[in-house]
């Protein structure tokens, strides 16, 4: 049975937390494991308003598919793809993920600034303010990352990501059909649910549901661990943590001092006790971008210039790595164009 991934649990909003030591935690966790739990008492986002927002998206996976398809998804990275529609390991995939999303651009005033199925509009704005709260506690973290890599000024990451400047955020609902049922007939054993992956942006908020397994990171000796939703000592929480992991921008950004992991979720990740992957499975990604104009320079911290472990994980996620320095939107923008296989190519059909 596949022993459980190590990865640390912190509380960064407790009474009396000595700041300095939490962001020392959060930079040592990121570093060895590129994954950390961040205890969830209710205080940064209340799990009232964690639980809304699974209720939401039931609501909208079970609108009709002609609803959704009026908001498909579109180059923006806005919008709904179905199954099949993205493929995050194309190297080894066989076939597209067996899953459905929704990725939720800017809000402006309680307002969706994109297409939204008719199901969503009474929960508009709470769809709003959640990602208002999720992007509060990505600054909230990014701060501490500042501080912990002794990054003058210690704001750098965090003035990076003002939300009042355009950048590539998403939050993202998340529908995995359950096996053996008409959308995932014809799945094969080898098949995924999310293809082998690292996340593209800087760090990535991931809530899940108590009970629903599947997400599994790949460790250092190169076995799947899957990742429990509800670690030792958070099982009396008020909501299970939420799942913070470092994304290939940051890694590079950090010369691969911070690690970009790569994750995956598969049909079957046994080892968990309590937790199963024959049913549905919803998640929520909040994925943090720093303003799209933002130069890539190195980070001002002795710590990062000084590092030289593992430049070469930080070229992984990024090709161009030692050709240019990029902006983030240039980043992003080479990663969509690598799992959205469909929707460049029909682009780049019409325009032949
Ligand atoms: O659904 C999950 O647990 C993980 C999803 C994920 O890794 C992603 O969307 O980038
Ligand atoms: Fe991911």
């Amino acid at each position: 049975m596949p022993e459980a991934a190590k990865i640390p649990i912190i509380d960064i909003s407790a009474d009396g937390a000595d700041q300095a030591q939490v962001a020392k935690a959060l930079v040592d966790a990121a570093a060895e494991y590129g994954f950390v739990y961040i205890k969830n008492a209710g205080k940064d986002i209340s799990a009232e308003q964690i639980e809304n927002a699974f209720n939401v998206s039931r609501t909208l996976f079970s609108t009709p598919t002609e609803e959704k398809q009026k908001c498909k998804i579109q180059k923006n990275n806005q919008g709904w793809s179905g199954m099949h529609t993205e493929t995050l390991d194309p190297k080894t995939q066989r076939v597209g993920d067996f899953k459905e999303a929704f990725n939720f651009g800017p809000f402006s005033d309680g307002k969706a600034t994109q297409p939204i199925p008719s199901t969503l509009s009474v929960h508009e704005a709470s769809i709003g303010t959640f990602r208002g709260a999720c992007e509060a506690l990505c600054r909230k973290l990014l701060l501490l990352f500042g501080q912990g890599l002794g990054v003058d000024p210690a704001d750098f990451f965090e003035a990076a990501h003002s939300p009042e400047r355009p950048s590539g955020s998403i939050l993202r609902l998340l529908y995995y059909p359950p096996p053996n049922s008409g959308a995932t007939a014809g799945a094969r054993g080898d098949d995924l649910r999310a293809g082998a992956h690292s996340d593209y942006g800087s760090i990535t908020l991931l809530f899940r549901v108590r009970g629903q397994a599947g997400l599994e990171v790949l460790t250092p000796a190169n076995a799947w661990a899957p990742v429990p939703v509800c670690p030792p000592g958070t099982e009396h929480d008020p909501s299970p943590p939420i799942l913070v992991n470092i994304g290939d921008l940051l890694s590079y950004w950090t010369n691969g001092l911070l690690r970009s992991t790569v994750h995956r979720v598969a049909f079957e990740a046994g080892g968990v006790e309590g937790e199963s992957t024959s049913e549905p499975r919803y998640s929520i990604a909040f994925f943090c971008h720093p303003a799209s104009e933002t130069r890539l320079v190195p980070v001002p911290s002795q710590r990062v210039r000084e590092f030289r472990g593992d430049l070469d994980s930080a070229k992984e996620g990024n090709p161009y790595a030692e050709r240019m320095v990029l902006t983030a939107d240039e980043h992003l923008q080479m990663r969509l164009q690598a799992s959205y296989l469909q929707l460049y190519e029909k682009e780049k059909a019409e325009t032949k």
